[in-house]
């Protein structure tokens, strides 16, 4: 059964046809990424996923559930969680107290500290643990986010544009954190612009383009489509210049 299906999905913003009938699968265990041109409407799909969008039409199962008029808190009950683009961490406090306000009313009080060392491990912060949040640079103050996300074990985990504004190193550290999470079960769908943390990461490629799937495969097979080239032509981004030759996904 997959872990996550939309079946016809639609979404309208008055005249705006920002979602058409999309049907995307996410596989158990796999690490699927969503990429497209700007306005593709990535982040509308992500937020109907999530729950903070209700479709105009159209399906969402989650585990074979139907979870299409849930709230976000019922989907993420359910196992579902997320990592927005802009942190949502708690600046004033140490980086061990983010994860702690995360994690204390789910682990016993007497295995929380051990839980929370293994997590500052698996994310490079076991020396930054007593440094206030806010004093971290960028890319640890989105692994903190990630932390927090994963902190519960979630089945499904949904990352929007995880490696925004990082350094090359700082968005390869994040892909292995990515895999590592995945390796131990996890499912993972990630809205990125980065191509080199997509070729690292991605089992799975989904195409957005006007609102539709556009394409969908393997990162080799997305990378070898020159309609997906096509439609990226002229619309790179700071990000995609950064790492790509001009014109889009290419390896
Ligand atoms: N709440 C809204 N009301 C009206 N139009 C919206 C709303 N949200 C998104 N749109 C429109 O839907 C289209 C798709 O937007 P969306 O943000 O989903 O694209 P995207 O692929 O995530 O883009 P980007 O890569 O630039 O973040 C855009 O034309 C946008 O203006």
């Amino acid at each position: 059964m997959p872990m996550l299906q939309t079946i016809g999905l639609n979404k309208r913003f008055g005249g705006l046809h920002v979602t058409n009938n999309v049907d995307l699968t996410l596989q158990a265990g796999e690490v699927h990424c969503l990429i497209g041109p700007n306005g593709a409407g990535k982040s509308t799909l992500f937020r109907l996923i999530l729950g903070e969008h209700l479709p105009s039409s159209g399906a969402i199962l989650f585990g074979g559930e139907d979870i299409t008029s849930l709230k976000p808190f019922q989907r993420i009950r359910r196992g579902m969680s997320v990592k927005f683009q802009v942190p949502g961490i708690f600046k004033a406090l140490s980086v061990r107290q983010n994860l702690e306000i995360a994690m204390q009313h789910h682990y016993p009080p007497a295995a929380l500290g051990e839980e929370i060392d293994k997590l500052l491990a698996f994310l490079n912060l076991t020396a930054d643990a007593k440094r206030l949040a806010g004093n971290l640079s960028h890319g640890q103050k989105q692994w903190l986010e990630i932390g927090m996300a994963v902190s519960l074990k979630p089945r499904l985990l949904l990352l929007d544009e995880p490696t925004a504004g990082m350094s090359p190193e700082e968005t390869h550290a994040t892909g292995e954190m990515v895999k590592r999470l995945n390796a131990q079960g996890m499912t993972v769908l990630a809205v990125e612009h980065d191509m080199a943390f997509v070729r690292q990461v991605a089992q799975q490629v989904t195409v957005l383009h006007l609102g539709k799937v556009f394409a969908q495969g393997s990162i080799d097979e997305i990378v070898a489509n020159e309609d997906v080239a096509a439609i990226y032509l002229g619309q790179t981004t700071a990000h995609e210049t950064a790492h790509e030759p001009a014109g889009g996904p290419h390896a």
